[in-house]
Parts: C-alpha cells; structure tokens; sequence
C-alpha cells in the first residue's frame, strides 16, 4: 500500500477521538431519554437529536465520517440497551439519524450569524430547519409505526414528527448558542465582585422561580403559558445562551412535569395523544418567543457595541478620539483627586508630518500614523489613555505618574520613534517627535487646563528645534521633592 493511502497516527488517533467523543455524547443523550419514563413507546423528552445535530453544526470538526460512525455506534447501542429488537433498532437508529442528516444540511448553509441565532431572521430559519429534520423523522416514524407498534402510517409520522419538532425546538437552541470556552474563560477572569447591579441581575431569574410556583399553586391548562412573562423579563436582561438554557429549563420542567403527573392540568387527560402532543407542541411553540426576544437583543447589542467602537475610536489608527478622550480622562481626573495621586498628560506630535505628505504622498503619512500608534500604544497599562486628537497630534493620561517617570516615559517614546524605520512600497523613513507634557497633582483642576498646559509645552519644544520633550509641573499640593509649579523644567 503506498503511504498516501494509509492515514498517519495523528490522524488516526484524532478520528478515533472524534467517533468516541460524539458516541460518549449521544449514548448519554439517548440514556437521558430513556430515562425520562416512556410514554406509549417513546420517552417524553429525547435529546439526542438535537443534541448530535447542535454538536456537529457548533463544532464541525466532530462533523466527519468518525463523527457520524460514533452517533450510529450509540443509537444503535442504546436501542438495544433499552431492550429493542434488532429490527426495532435498525429503524429507530434510521429514523433518528435520518432528521440529523438534514437538519445538519440546512443548517450548515446557513450564515454563522443565523445559525448562531444572532440575528432577528435567526429563529424564523431554525423553525424551517427544524421543521424539514422532524418530517425526515416523520417518514420513517409512518414506516416504523405501522411495521413494530400496529399504528397507521400518518399517525406514525405525525408522532414522530410533533415529537422531532418539541425535542429540536427545546434543545438546539441551547447547543447552537453555547458559548465558545475561550470566551467563558475571558468572562469567568473578568467577573468583578459581588455587586447590588448583580443581584438586580437576577431578579429575571426570580420571576422564573414565582412563575414556576404559580404553575404548581394554580394548575390547569394555562401554566404552560405561566413562565412566558419571567422568560421574556431573562431575554430582555440576560445573554443569549443564558435565555437558551432558561427557556429550556422552563419548557423542559413544564412537559417532564406533566408526563409525570407532576402538574396538574384537569380537566385535560394528559394520558390522550392527541392532547399531549398538543400540549408539547405548545410549550415549544411558546418557547420561541423568548428565543426571538433574545436574538433581537443579542444582534441589537452587537450593533450598539459596534457603534460604540466607531464613535469612540479613530479609524484609522484603532486609538481613542478625542471626545472619548475627553471623557475618560475627566473620569480618571476624579479618580485620582479622590485617591490624591498624581498624573502625566503627554502631547505628542509628529515633527514636519506634512512634508511626509508632500514627499511621500497621503498614504505614507497615514503608514507612519498607524506605526506611531502601534509603538506609542504598546505596553500600556489598563488605566492608561493614548488617544489620536487631531491630524497628527496624540495625547497620552499617565494616571499616577510623577515627574521622573513621565519624563523618562516621553523620553522612551521619543527616542523608540526616532529610531523607528517606517516601512513604505519602496523605501523605509523615519521621523522625529516632539512632546509636551504636564505632570499635576490634585487638585487638577479641569481636564482643558492640563490640556492647554500640555500644549504649551508643545509649542516650546517645537519652538526649541523640535524632536525633544518639554515638561512642565501643575498642582496645589507639591509632590515631595518636586520642583515648585510654574515654568518649563
Ligand atoms: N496622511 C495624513 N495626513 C494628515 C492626516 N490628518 C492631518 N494630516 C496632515 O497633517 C499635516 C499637519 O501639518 P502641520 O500642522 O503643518 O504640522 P507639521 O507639518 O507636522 O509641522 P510641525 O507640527 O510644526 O512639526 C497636514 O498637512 C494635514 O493635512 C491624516 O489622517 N493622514
């Protein structure tokens, strides 16, 4: 056999990995499912579809031929776990994989956006999708029905069928929306502490809990609507997987609740078919419109936060704009008064930047400005605040910087620019900066006084032969060892 047609171990050992990672999965979805006491012949709630179907379209490395082996492997294992016969057992796995296939086909053509239901059109295109798996599932439940349980073939599909849609309908908006483990790390560090706008936060969560009460004090057909006010109040407060997994929770404890008897629903007899179709078809139904609430909400923030982004920023070097500039560092000015800790406001401007233009032409001058940014906004620490304020004109706020240290920070940056080569088309160039800076202690004062000083500085830096750094002291109380407030230093 020639090497190209043997696999490499790696890639033996990674397949081997996926099928049993994906048969781990589904032999526990379908166990799950079993164990939700039968009701007829099938169990009130059957993950596994949905489960195998949100795995392989979230994570498609798990949608390979080892993949789709390890989920055969353990429909065919449970079913016979469960006691089927081997004829039971070929149509059901049959019929199970038969709703994933297509789902998985639709979905995957779907835009990452719709598929992740972040988008308004997203749950409209999850209902089609689901839609066209549970009727797959549907064909072979009008073939299976009549062959194992004596039924006819139309009530075979519409069982399988209104069974598919609630279980796809329940489950996969959890597994679609699961957050990325990169990112539930990022948040898990970033979690402050415990704070009363958090325990606002929860509030949502406690109306669930009331509803869920009500349901159980109340009773009748109606509580299957009861939690659909909590559930809205989670959409409009919490994440998108959060409501996902609330809105499954709830639908999820409502029909395990009633095929256990554990809700009362009289004068409805939960033990007809026909009703208890009807009912799971409603609960799921009406789970949709938290999950339409919540992805509004989730493409309506993104778009805030990217505007947000672009009101904030400049283009074309990604730093801070001057009105953001201004508002940060006034709330740091406050920050530090209160902490009685001084600061540096550093003005840092490109020396002859128009000849750069005139030689060079728009785009260099642009090349240099983002080089500028790069290496004046490297390293900076979190309360830090370098902004692009006009052409080629920056500031950087040095929250608790003293003198010394403002002067040796300008003096890096100066120096780390003038040896800086800007690579352009054809050639590199290189530049010279010139800074004025201010370094003050509370009280400041306003934020335009230290700008202006600040400013003034520039003014005598460029006026002293450019490429060097001027720093003046502002303050009423005196930093110990620093020189008076005043003139040029
Ligand atoms: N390439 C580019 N040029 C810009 C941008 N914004 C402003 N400018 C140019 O920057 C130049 C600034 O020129 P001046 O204010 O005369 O300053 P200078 O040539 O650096 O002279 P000194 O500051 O006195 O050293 C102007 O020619 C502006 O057109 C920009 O976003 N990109």
């Amino acid at each position: 056999m020639s090497s190209s047609a043997t696999s490499p171990p790696d890639a033996r050992h990674c397949a081997a990995g996926v099928a049993a990672l994906v048969c781990l999965l589904v032999l526990g979805a379908c166990l799950l499912g079993i164990l939700t006491r039968p009701i007829g012949h099938l169990a009130a709630l059957w993950p596994a579809n949905a489960v195998l179907l949100g795995a392989l379209v979230r994570f498609p490395r798990l949608a390979r031929p080892a993949g789709w082996c390890g989920a055969l492997c353990a429909y065919l294992l449970a079913d016979l776990l469960a006691g089927s016969s081997l004829q039971q057992t070929l149509l059901l796995s049959a019929g199970n994989l038969s709703g994933v296939i297509v789902g998985f086909l639709l979905l995957r053509r779907l835009h990452a956006g719709h598929r992740s239901l972040r988008t308004p059109a997203s749950v409209p295109y999850l209902v089609l999708a689901i839609v066209a798996a549970a009727s797959a599932s549907g064909c072979f439940g009008a073939i299976t029905d009549p062959l194992l349980y004596g039924g006819k073939p139309m009530g075979g599909w519409v069982f399988w069928f209104m069974t598919e849609l609630v279980n796809y309908m329940l489950f996969l908006p959890v597994m679609l929306t699961l957050p990325a483990c990169r990112a539930v790390r990022t948040e898990r560090r970033r979690r402050p502490l415990w704070t009363a706008e958090q325990a606002r936060k929860l509030l949502p969560l406690l109306g669930l809990l009331v509803s869920a009460a009500l349901c159980l004090l109340i009773g009748g057909p109606g509580v299957v609507a009861f939690p659909v006010p909590a559930l809205l109040w989670c959409a409009l407060s919490y994440r998108l997987f959060s409501t996902a997994l609330l809105t499954f929770l709830a639908s999820g404890w409502v029909l395990v609740s009633i095929a256990l008897n554990g809700l009362s629903l009289a004068p409805l007899d939960v033990n007809s078919r026909p009703v208890l179709l009807s009912l799971r078809l409603g609960v799921s139904l009406i789970a949709l419109a938290p999950l339409t609430v919540a992805s509004v909400m989730s493409a309506r923030n993104e778009l805030l936060q990217r505007m947000r982004y672009l009101a904030s920023h400049d283009q074309l070097s990604s730093l801070l704009n001057r009105w953001a500039f201004r508002e940060q560092a006034s709330e740091q000015l406050s920050l530090l008064a209160q902490q009685q800790r001084p600061l540096a406001l550093l003005m840092l401007d490109i020396d002859h930047f128009k000849r750069i233009n005139d030689n060079h032409g728009h785009a260099a001058g642009d090349q240099v400005l983002k080089a500028f940014a790069n290496l004046a906004g490297s390293g900076l620490r979190k309360d830090e605040l370098l902004a692009r304020i006009g052409g080629e004109e920056f500031a950087l706020l040095l929250p608790g910087c003293d003198l010394e240290q403002a002067r040796e920070i300008a003096e890096r940056i100066r120096q780390r620019f003038g040896d800086t080569q800007v690579q352009l088309d054809t050639q590199t160039i290189s530049c010279t900066l010139s800074i004025g800076a201010v370094v003050a202690w509370p009280p400041f004062g306003d934020l335009d006084g230290l700008l202006l000083a600040a400013d003034r500085m520039l003014y005598q830096a460029k006026a002293l032969g450019r490429n060097r750094c001027e720093i003046t002291f502002l303050g009423g109380a005196s930093e110990p060892g620093a020189e008076p407030p005043g003139g040029p230093l």
